[in-house]
């Protein structure tokens, strides 16, 4: 019957994924594409259920069967585009991976409960499900069936959550139905709150919640976390998934660049798409004249930095390191583009010793 399957796909899945490869699930540097080779491209169903089960004993505590959390998880992994450059599952799957290795972090020891951390996990695994690899903005613009269904109002994200619970009402997927209704209905509210979180047009407002969040923190001196209502406790889950979303340029350059690939990729394909339509092209989008890093530069100056800046002094000093790594890559992503104009005008060993002194001198500095 299923559960043997499923016995058997964890078995056959611990054989081949090396246990090493999962054991690194709760570090920052967990390499999620080699997770994707060994797993034939189901990371997200591998990675969660992992997380659920080995880690977190969740199907314990909410009497979840392990099929129907399985078939659920298998039917969002197939929901998400395989052709889609960036969004598709393995995104998703590095999402939930960050947010897991984020809550570990001693500063929330015990100030969640497993209803909460359930509704981060399962936000975050389905936080971009159904994605088409275009944006608000182009969805708006070509007046899609979804921006006129979402009344151009964070017409991704609100399509991300319809669908997930739309997905749970399929044959043995309610992975919920065990829950009390109390705990159904603010589970579904949690998984809103934390999905229409990762709109990028709420960015702003969102950093601007979190600095206050830190300077009342610093003058009322306390240690602890304000955690006392819905409103702060969401606010935190919210920062926390939104740090994942936008967590790629704090991972080790090799994997950053791997997402830099495959996110330009994707914003490429839709610059193609809005020139043959006559339409503007988007911001980073037009292959003909971006240069990746640059843009990658600007993203981390203008987005990245000032968010995981405000989140590393709100759970200080535990994410010091990732903002190091960060600050490190960014330098990196100077110089190689120092690099492709002396390529243009030099010699390549000459362009080479200027990169390699370059970076020499951004790191003593
Ligand atoms: C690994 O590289 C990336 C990964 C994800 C993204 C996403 N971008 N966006 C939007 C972010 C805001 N935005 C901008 O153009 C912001 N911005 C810059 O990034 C640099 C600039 C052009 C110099 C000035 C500027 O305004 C539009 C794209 C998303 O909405 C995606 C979905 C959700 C989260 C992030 C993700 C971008 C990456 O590299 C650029
Ligand atoms: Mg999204
Ligand atoms: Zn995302």
């Amino acid at each position: 019957n299923s559960t043997t399957t499923i016995k058997q796909q964890q078995q056959k899945l611990f054989s081949l994924t090396s246990p090493q490869q999962l054991n690194t699930v709760d570090s920052w540097g967990m390499d999620i594409f080699k997770l994707a080779e060994l797993t034939s491209s189901r990371p997200l169903t591998t990675l969660t259920m992992h997380i659920f089960q080995q880690k977190r004993n969740l199907p314990q505590t909410f009497k979840i069967k392990e099929q129907t959390l399985h078939k659920y998880l298998t039917l969002v992994e197939n929901h998400y585009h395989k052709d889609v450059p960036y969004h598709n599952s393995l995104h998703a799957a590095d999402v939930t991976q960050s947010a897991h290795a984020l809550l570990l972090i001693p500063a929330f020891e015990n100030k969640f409960t497993e209803l909460e951390i359930f509704a981060t996990i399962f936000g975050s695994a389905i936080h971009d499900v159904d994605h088409p690899g275009v944006t608000n903005q182009y969805l708006i613009n070509t007046g899609s069936d979804l921006a006129l269904m979402y009344n151009d109002e964070s017409v991704l994200e609100n399509h991300h959550v319809a669908v997930a619970f739309k997905l749970l009402q399929e044959d043995s997927c309610d992975v919920i139905a065990t829950l009390t209704p109390k705990s159904r209905q603010l589970f579904r509210k949690m998984i809103i709150n934390i999905v229409l979180a990762t709109d990028m047009n709420k960015h702003m407002d969102h950093l601007a919640h979190l600095k206050t969040m830190v300077e009342t923190r610093k003058i009322s001196n306390n240690t602890t976390l304000g955690l006392e209502n819905y409103g702060e406790r969401i606010q935190i889950l919210q920062s926390l998934v939104h740090c994942s979303d936008l967590s790629n340029p704090t991972k080790t350059l090799s994997l950053y660049r791997k997402w830099n690939d495959l996110v330009m990729q994707e914003f490429f394909m839709q610059g193609d798409l809005e020139r043959e339509q006559g339409l503007e092209i988007s911001p980073m989008c037009d292959k003909t004249t971006a240069t990746v890093e640059k843009t990658q530069v600007g993203f981390i100056d203008y987005i990245v930095h000032p968010l995981w800046e405000a989140w590393a002094e709100l759970v200080q000093p535990y994410c010091q390191g990732i903002l190091d790594t960060l600050e490190d890559n960014r330098e990196w992503f100077v110089c190689s583009r120092v690099y492709v104009h002396l390529h243009l005008c030099f010699h390549p060993t000459f362009s080479y010793y200027c990169f390699n002194k370059c970076r020499f001198i951004v790191q003593v500095y």
